[in-house]
């Protein structure tokens, strides 16, 4: 399938609204680059990552139900660890869900969840912090179209 006739879905969390922008940010740039058109980029969110994948399931229903069907997804979120076990609760849960909704939903579930232990971990993988790692969305938007037409 030619990259400009791929439809590929960014459901993203809306904690850690600064790091999720930009990590947004780099998978539409990246999409973009690989010649995804701009109309078949198709943008929603949840609250926080825990809804990312039943938002996932709902997000690739609808589109299938609206006959504009996605070839891929790419669910956003950032997880920070605070004083408690509420993040490895979550990153735990979440990243299972996430994995299991590629076999459900037959289509590419990209891994687009930051599980960091720090602010700082987060803010160099969406490259918000000069000369420190890049912008982890970038890998994300390119996994999203090699996954929708590798097997084809
Ligand atoms: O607590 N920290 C975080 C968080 N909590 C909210 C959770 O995902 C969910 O939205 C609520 O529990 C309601 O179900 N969600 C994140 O995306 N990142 C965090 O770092």
């Amino acid at each position: 399938m030619v990259c400009s006739k791929l439809r590929i879905g960014i459901l993203h969390a809306r904690w850690n609204k600064t790091i999720i922008d930009n990590l947004v940010k780099g998978a539409v740039e990246k999409l973009k680059l690989l010649n995804v058109s701009e109309e078949n980029i198709i943008i929603e969110s949840v609250p926080g990552s825990f809804e990312l994948p039943f938002g996932t399931k709902k997000f690739v229903d609808k589109y299938e139900k609206l006959g504009k069907p996605l070839d891929a997804v790419i669910p956003i979120g950032v997880l920070i660890k605070g004083s408690t076990m509420h993040f490895e609760y979550i990153c735990d849960s979440v990243t299972h869900q996430l994995m299991r909704l590629n076999f459900d939903l037959g289509l590419p579930v990209i891994f687009g969840v930051l599980t960091c232990l720090t602010d700082e971990q987060a803010e160099a993988r969406a490259g918000l912090i000069e000369g420190k790692m890049h912008n982890h969305g970038e890998d994300w938007g390119a996994a999203a179209v090699e996954m929708s037409v590798k097997f084809e």
